[in-house]
């Protein structure tokens, strides 16, 4: 069978794009939008993608940087399948191992926009960064020396200036890169006249993006190369809902992306779009995959199926998360059963494990705003949200070291990756053998692994030490059935 890069070519335009990070969500998301915009837009720009992190960029040269967004789903009722070759990726660069050739792009003359997803990690700043580093380690400070470089190169041209579009799911993404990159330019002294260049010549707009993308289908890969008739080992699967809010309308005009096949809509108020989807549909996945990965089973569409596990998600949606949401009652309960439908498709099998990546930055971010309205109008710890960090805690707990990650082993037999940032990894990994209640008390009083310390927050410790004294007591699947039978 001959190779997708075989069959396809990829048309050579300006760069218009540089994209941190090569995964698999913007590949689907940003990436398909720029080609169809392409096609039908006249968008008329080539990225040009940088991995943000160690990383070989051999598995892309090998396809010319050519391959194939299949989309499966139901839409309006009727079964939803689209197969697109994406040709507009101009090249996909290390920034460690190819650091010159990062740089040069920065002289590229038609680069408009920076986009990037480089998880809720990704938008960090670290002081041991120095200048001379090259590259520096986090995004934000790779993003400055890169704004700096063309920023001189140019001398300060104001029309040399970019937008910056990031797509991590931190609250006011946007505005938190940008007050990374300013935090460098302190750090590093760089002239006055680079900070006002960065005030006047560039923006960064905050976005909120919604796509369920799970990646390349290792269980039915060879179904759906025999029905495309080709290889591509980058072949991305996603559901066809897609929705991405840019929250500055005046870039309507200027980053025409948008289309029939991907919604985009630009406001000034992005935050209620951000509230219902961060806490409904990331909520739900935070709150129900790690114990539900911990009970036996390994993908979404199997936890709506599994009458237990669906039934904790609706007490946990319906009787927790909707009653914090801004929202209308009826309004945020439709998007939840929006959300389910979502979950439910059965052409994407989105794996627990692929959720489970950073959880302890998504449990701070997506469910412990909710956890604490909820103490608030409530009086009460929300049963289902506190287990649910009972379940994390349970799925992060090893000693066991492996490449990069800790591994964990599941009562079903099997062992599984724990990836998050290093340092909280080695915490865990020093605090796992404990009595559980001491395990419990070191994560939780972490004031920077959750913003605060949650050992403060009355009986919240000792609920999650019992959650975990019961789940190994009878199993964690019996655990969720008898928590859900006392609603
Ligand atoms: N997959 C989805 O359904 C989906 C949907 C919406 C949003 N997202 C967002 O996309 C992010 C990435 O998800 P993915 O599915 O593409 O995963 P992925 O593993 O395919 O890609 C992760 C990307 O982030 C980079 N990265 C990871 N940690 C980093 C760090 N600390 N600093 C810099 N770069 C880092 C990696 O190099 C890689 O480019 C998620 O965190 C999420 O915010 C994903
Ligand atoms: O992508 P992550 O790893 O940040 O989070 C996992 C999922 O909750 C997320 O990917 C959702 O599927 C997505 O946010 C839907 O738009």
């Amino acid at each position: 069978m001959k190779n997708v890069s075989e069959l396809y070519t990829r048309p050579s335009r300006p760069i218009k794009i540089l994209q941190f990070g090569e995964g698999v969500f913007l590949r689907a998301f940003a990436d398909y939008a720029v080609d169809i915009a392409n096609e039908e837009n006249n968008f008329n720009g080539n990225i040009a993608v940088i991995l943000p992190r160690s990383g070989k960029t051999d598995r892309f040269a090998k396809q010319n940087n050519i391959y194939t967004v299949c989309l499966r789903g139901q839409q309006d009722g009727q079964v939803y399948k689209e197969n697109r070759v994406i040709t507009s990726i101009d090249s996909v660069i290390s920034a460690r191992d190819e650091y010159d050739a990062f740089m040069a792009l920065a002289h590229e003359d038609a680069l408009e926009f920076v986009i990037s997803n480089t998880t809720d990690a990704g938008i960090a700043y670290n002081e041991a960064d120095q200048f001379s580093d090259c590259p520096p380690s986090t995004f934000p400070a790779k993003l400055t020396k890169f704004l700096y470089e063309r920023y001189t190169y140019y001398q300060g041209d104001i029309q040399k200036g970019l937008v910056m579009v990031p797509t991590e799911l931190n609250d006011d993404n946007g505005q938190l890169l940008k007050s990374c990159v300013l935090q460098y330019a302190a750090l590093w002294n760089l002239d006055d006249a680079f900070t006002a260049w960065l005030a006047s010549a560039c923006r960064f707009v905050d976005t909120l993006v919604d796509r369920i993308v799970a990646g390349y289908p290792a269980g039915n890969i060879d179904a759906i190369q025999e029905e495309l008739g080709y290889e591509d080992a980058l072949l991305d699967q996603a559901e066809p809902f897609s929705l991405w809010v840019i929250g500055d309308p005046s870039l309507a005009d200027k980053f025409t992306i948008g289309s029939d096949k991907f919604h985009v809509e630009f406001t000034d108020n992005i935050q209620a779009f951000k509230e219902q989807k961060v806490r409904i549909l990331n909520g739900a996945h935070t709150s129900m995959v790690l114990g539900a990965y911990l009970s036996g089973l390994d993908y979404v569409g199997q936890c709506m199926a599994d009458p237990v596990v669906r039934r904790s998600l609706d007490q946990t949606v319906f009787g927790e998360i909707v009653p914090t949401v801004d929202l209308p009652r009826e309004k945020a309960e439709a998007f939840a059963k929006a959300v389910y439908e979502r979950f439910e498709n059965p052409f994407v099998n989105h794996a627990l494990l692929a959720i489970s990546l950073n959880s302890i930055s998504k449990w701070k971010g997506r469910i412990l705003p909710t956890f604490k309205d909820s103490v608030a109008a409530t009086g009460k710890l929300p049963k289902w949200l506190t287990y649910s960090l009972a379940a994390l805690l349970a799925f992060y707990r090893s000693t066991e070291e492996g490449d990069g990650c800790l591994i964990g082993a599941r009562a079903a037999g099997n062992t599984y990756e724990i990836h998050d940032d290093a340092e909280k990894l080695a915490f865990i990994k020093e605090n796992a053998a404990k009595a559980t209640a001491e395990y419990v008390r070191a994560v939780m009083s972490r004031s920077d692994f959750w913003g605060e310390d949650l050992t403060a927050i009355a009986g919240f410790a000792d609920a999650v030490t019992a959650h975990i004294d019961r789940m190994a007591e009878v199993g964690v699947k019996a655990h969720i059935e008898e928590l859900g039978r006392d609603a």
